[in-house]
């Protein structure tokens, strides 16, 4: 194990990007404009896919800013500190992506108009996806098997707390007109129309040919060759190895990994935990 987490408000964060008192900074004092676009998730869920498909909406398809500026400089985390740092200054709208829990979101939010997206996967896939990235990175307490990290998981003792809480807290915005939920499955189930999707809620139109080329530039495999994009310019500093943020990019890979024993655990959990909110929400129950 190298780096270990930090604690704040009883959540565990990466040590290396989010020190204590950078998280209360963001949360008392970071301002969200109503023109800010906010790009919300839980790590592991598909957030820099979402990014990518925002940013070359954005770009009408052009791949140009996508192949040129680095993933997290277009749309960078608001509670890492760089990121932030990045932020504060930037005139205009902003695309900003986080996977703060509502709770711990920059106070300013609540009071402004920014257009929010949540995009959500099935934990299960998110928890198999996490142990690979996790146990490579430098800034985390570093799982040593998938059977630790499920337990890790299942009691919400990973960097940024436990997936049933962020969701629960999130969901709390559904109602609102500026709040947009999308679904990892949704997104690779039919690309096409969650682009639309998008598109409309940020009021932007696109023509049939750049869509086509936002399908084809966000698509897994351009995303995994793209430099900018695919975080092999974070090995060393952050991580021991490549090619772990596009890892298969598929649906149900918790079926290779989980034992038996694990998956009735987890329906039991997330029976238990998710029982008031409506089904429909989780399209992959
Ligand atoms: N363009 C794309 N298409 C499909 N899945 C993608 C993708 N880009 C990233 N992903 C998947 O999203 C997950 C990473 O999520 P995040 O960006 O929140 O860290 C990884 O899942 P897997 O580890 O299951 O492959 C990764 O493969
Ligand atoms: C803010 C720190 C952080 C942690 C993990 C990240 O990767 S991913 O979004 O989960 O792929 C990015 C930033």
């Amino acid at each position: 194990m190298t780096g270990e987490c930090v604690w704040f408000e009883g959540i565990p964060f990466p040590s290396m990007e989010c020190p204590l008192e950078h998280l209360r900074e963001v949360q008392e004092n970071f301002i969200i404009k109503d023109e800010d676009v906010l790009l919300l998730t839980y790590p592991k869920s598909g957030t820099n896919w979402l990014m990518e498909t925002v940013c070359l909406i954005h770009s009408k398809g052009d791949p140009k800013w996508i192949q040129s500026v680095p993933i997290a400089e277009r749309s960078p985390w608001v509670e890492a500190f760089s990121g932030y740092n990045l932020l504060k200054d930037k005139e205009g709208p902003r695309f900003i992506t986080s996977h703060l829990p509502v709770q711990l979101f920059p106070r300013s939010f609540f009071k402004s108009k920014a257009k929010m997206i949540y995009l959500i996967r099935n934990p299960r896939d998110v928890l198999v996806s996490g142990y690979f990235f996790w146990r490579s990175a430098k800034f985390v307490k570093r799982p040593q098997s998938l059977e630790q990290y499920f337990e890790w998981f299942v009691k919400g003792n990973v960097p940024f707390g436990s997936w049933f809480d962020h969701t629960q807290g999130w969901m709390s915005m559904r109602d609102k007109e500026n709040f947009l939920i999308l679904s990892y499955e949704e997104m690779k189930w039919d690309t096409r129309s969650t682009v639309e999707k998008i598109c409309q809620f940020l009021g932007q139109t696109l023509e049939p040919e750049e869509l086509n080329s936002v399908l084809k530039n966000s698509s897994f495999q351009v995303m995994k060759e793209n430099n900018m994009s695919n975080f092999s310019l974070l090995k060393g500093q952050y991580f021991e190895e490549n090619g772990l943020l596009l890892r298969k990019g598929i649906i149900g890979d918790w079926k290779n990994y989980f034992t038996v024993a694990q998956a009735e655990i987890f329906d039991k959990l997330f029976q238990e935990k998710m029982a008031d909110l409506p089904q429909e929400l989780f399209p992959w129950e």
